[in-house]
């Protein structure tokens, strides 16, 4: 049935990149879509060589667009991360950097009708079920990717992507604390189990020996560090509604220390193996509200500031995170601005 190849835009959504299809082009069936998905991606192969997949958990990402099923959006994104050395495809999270390349995704593909100029798109994340919004550059009603906005970690200057996130606490956890606590002890270390966006446990550097500043390469070859981390990364799934996440891959375990470069704070974020090589968005805009606590580990390492603007540092420069913060202390809504491109827009063929 696919071997004539699946329509697939092959796109860099912020630091990540993934394929993009409508669901009507994949398999109803979750079993049939992932096991294809699969195949297209090369994995279940740490070089992913028999597929389209870039042997790194940030380029092995898909994108599944469709209508949308709520009347205040225009598409429906689902994100699934496709593991790349082991057969395992997982929806348990969102994805902000790939979301980046949702709203041109779904125009080039005619899910969305454009505007000329700016085309706001409303895009319902079926993982969490939350709406967020992105503005795309749309000239003459075409998407215009080229433009002078840098984000660390992509060289070049591209067209800014500005999201907009609204009630996002609780997003795969049900609330912003699951465990109703600021602070959990787990295995000896202190640790603040969070949702705001992204589930993410967050844990001072320092509690394991390191100053924060080490190379995702330095992290990832201290093996007696990662077995630490997934000891208590397993713990933690249930603890925060996730129920088993051996083969999840989350929570994201982020390990913070105080800012080197004038940001708000330092992070080291696991995803959950890999270390990323910079930060996912959504797990910055939860590490930034996780320093708005009274008594988290990254309270008293951050630098808070004055306008709601954090610069979350990581091993490739800092992302920026806007959180509205209303006069009685509680978060309302989050932004950012990434950018994307695309890169390829072909058929793809699963072997
Ligand atoms: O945490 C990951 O696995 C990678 C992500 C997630 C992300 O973007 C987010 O937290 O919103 C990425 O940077 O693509």
């Amino acid at each position: 049935m696919y071997e004539d190849g699946i329509p697939c835009l092959w796109m860099r959504g912020g630091t990540s990149k993934g394929a993009y299809f409508l669901a009507e082009h994949l398999p109803a069936d979750p079993a049939e879509r992932d096991s294809l998905l699969l195949k297209i991606m090369g994995s279940p192969d740490p070089r992913q060589i028999d597929g389209i997949g870039g042997a790194d958990p940030l380029t092995s990402k898909v994108a599944v667009l469709s209508p949308s099923t709520r009347a205040d959006a225009d598409v429906d994104y689902l994100f699934l991360q496709v593991f790349v050395d082991q057969a395992v495809v997982s929806d348990a999270q969102g994805c902000g950097n790939i979301l980046a390349g949702v709203g041109p995704a779904a125009i080039e593909r005619g899910l969305v009708k454009s505007s000329s100029g700016i085309t706001e798109v409303h895009i319902h994340m079926l993982n969490s079920g939350d709406v967020a919004v992105a503005r795309i550059e749309t000239p003459g009603g075409r998407v215009n990717y080229a433009g002078s906005t840098e984000i660390a970690g992509v060289p070049g200057s591209h067209a800014a992507v500005p999201l907009l996130f609204m009630n996002i606490a609780g997003s795969m956890c049900g609330a912003l604390l699951p465990t109703g606590n600021e602070v959990d002890v787990i295995d000896g270390i202190e640790a603040t189990l969070i949702d705001n966006g992204m589930p993410c446990v967050i844990m001072r550097a320092a509690d394991f020996g390191l100053t924060g500043e080490e190379t995702r390469e330095a992290i990832e070859a201290d093996a007696e560090l990662k077995s630490r981390i997934e000891a208590i990364r397993l713990k933690a799934g249930p603890m925060m509604n996730l129920g088993d996440v051996k083969a999840a891959s989350v929570p994201k375990m982020t390990l913070v220390s105080a800012p080197k470069q004038g940001g708000a704070i330092l992070t080291r974020s696991f995803i959950p193996h890999r270390v990323h090589a910079s930060v996912g968005v959504l797990a910055a805009v939860t590490v930034a509200t996780a320093t708005r606590l009274t008594g988290s580990p990254a309270t008293e390492l951050a630098t808070a500031p004055s306008d709601g603007r954090y610069l979350i540092e990581h091993p490739t420069g800092a992302m920026e995170v806007f959180l509205d913060i209303g006069d009685d202390g509680a978060i309302r809504g989050a932004g950012t601005v990434r950018t994307a491109r695309k890169l390829f827009d072909g058929r793809v063929f699963a072997g």
